[in-house]
Formats: structure tokens, sequence, C-alpha cells
């Protein structure tokens, strides 16, 4: 292992938690009490931070909520914030591209400890991430969206999925130690198959909380002797959106709470 998941797995025994805290910080449900501040999606993350940063192994700010001028300021200020709490980041950008873009892309690990990428366009694609030893890169294998078995599920001409060959090959591309899989929470099926498939290659699990999927095989399928991580977004930072108005307090208690129930209730299946 790595830097990434050394760090990871430092992280998971302090705090006693694979929970994952998605700063999905959606401009749009950003409390009315913040829109007065420089940069409100900033402001909200770092009371985010505050309130949850005890329960929390990784953040995992995804990209799509910060893609404007002041949407990387605030992402800056975010990851800068959470690694002074000495918790790690994970990019949710899901990028790659052709070899000189890719080498691009790869620089958003000059700032972030770890990324998502996409294995659809092959190898090549995938080598400016994997060659940065110390980052962690966790490749899109099974998701967790309705429509993550129109392609993932197709059959080869072998028999098996596409989603059990990407993760056979992420896999081979792990060859510094880095690579993880992106497994959905709603495919307990295929994460069962998948960690027989691929016993030392660490999960991030998405798609608890909001999206249903099923915390047991998260946890128990999710991990890599004792690493891994399950993420919750909406469910833990707008969980304070039922707080009287203009509460900050009970606002960000509330996120508080959320990432501290969820840690539990992992807990209970580690
Ligand atoms: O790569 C991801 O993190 C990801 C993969 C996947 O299969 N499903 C999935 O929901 N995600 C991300 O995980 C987060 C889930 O958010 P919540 O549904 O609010 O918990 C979002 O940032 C998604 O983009």
């Amino acid at each position: 292992m790595t830097a990434f998941f050394d760090h990871l797995r430092e992280r998971i025994d302090r705090v006693d938690s694979v929970v994952s805290v998605g700063l999905d910080a959606d401009p749009d449900r950003i409390p009315d009490f913040l829109d007065d501040r420089d940069l409100p999606r900033w402001a909200f993350n770092r009371r985010i931070i505050d309130a949850t940063h005890e329960h929390a192994a990784c953040y995992k700010p995804n990209a799509a909520f910060y893609e404007d001028a002041d949407g990387w300021r605030a992402l800056r200020e975010t990851i800068a914030y959470a690694h002074g709490k000495d918790v790690p980041v994970l990019l949710d950008a899901k990028r790659a591209d052709i070899g000189n873009t890719s080498r691009r892309y790869a620089d958003l690990l000059d700032t972030a400890d770890a990324i998502t990428v996409n294995p659809y366009m092959g190898r090549d694609s995938l080598d400016p991430f994997l060659s940065r030893e110390e980052a962690g890169v966790f490749v899109l294998c099974r998701t967790s969206n309705p429509g993550g078995a129109d392609l993932q599920d197709l059959e080869l001409a072998s028999g098996e999925p596409l989603y059990r060959r990407v993760a056979a090959l992420a896999d081979l591309w792990n060859e510094h130690g880095n690579v993880g899989l992106v497994v959905g929470a709603t495919a307990p099926e295929e994460l069962e198959t998948l960690r027989q498939e691929v016993p030392d290659l660490p999960f991030l699990v998405p798609g608890v909380g909001a999206q249903g999927g099923d915390a047991e095989a998260a946890v128990e399928y999710g991990l890599a002797d004792g690493v891994g991580l399950v993420n919750s977004s909406r469910g833990i930072i707008f969980a304070g959106e039922d707080a009287p108005d203009g509460d900050e307090g009970a606002y960000f208690g509330a996120a508080g709470q959320a990432a501290r129930q969820l840690q539990r209730r992992l807990n209970q299946f580690r």
C-alpha cells in the first residue's frame, strides 16, 4: 500500500470509522443564512467539516458542485481545511481522457489525495493517475445509479459481465498498490462477487443514505483487510434542512449527528 491507503488505514483506525462524508455542496441547497458570506460553499463546507471530522475517515467532494470560478476557490479552501484536520480528501472527478489531457486532469492530485476515474478509455488514459504512486485512484466499476447495468452488466464473449473485467483490469493496473474500485451499495450481489474477484482492492461504496443502498453489504464486501470507504453525501450534509430557520447551530449539529449515526451503523458490521 502506498501513501493514500496508508494514511486512510491510520485514519480509519484513529477515528474508528469508514465513513466518507460527501461534500456535494449544491449551491441550490446551501442554507440562506450563508448567502452573504464570501464563497458560501466554502463557508458551508467549513462548518460541515467542523461538525463531522471526528466521524470522517475521508471527505469526498464531488467536482460537479465546484466547476466554476468561485467553486474552484471554495474547493481549494475546503481541501486545505480538511487537511488541517488530518482528514484525507478524495476528489470525485470521474476523469480520464487521451494522454496529454489526462496528464492535466491528473494535476488535480497536486491538491487532492485521491480521485475517481472512468476506465472507459482504457489503460493509457489512466496512466497519468496510476503513476502518481502516493495518490489513491478509484476506478468506476459497478455504479449505484439505475442505469449502471446498461453497459456494466453486458456479457462479454467470455460470459463474464463487463464490470468484472473492469475489476480484473484494475487489479492488473495496481502495480503501485494505489488502486481501488467504486462499487455502489445499491448492487449488493455485485459487491459480493467483486470482493471474491479482487480480494485486495479497497472499495469506495457510495449509495447508502439518500440512494437507499445496503449498508451491511457495503461494509462486509467494501473493505479489504479493514480498508475501504462507505460514502454518504446528502444524507449527512443536508441533514439539518429540518432545523428551525436560521438556526446555524442546529443545522450543522444535525450533520454531525448524521455522520455519527452512520459511523455507528457501519461499525456494527465491521
Ligand atoms: O464515484 C462516486 O462516488 C459515485 C459512484 C456511484 O456509482 N454512485 C454515486 O452516487 N457516486 C457519488 O457518490 C455521491 C452520492 O451522494 P448521495 O446519494 O447524496 O449520498 C455522489 O457524489 C455521486 O456522484
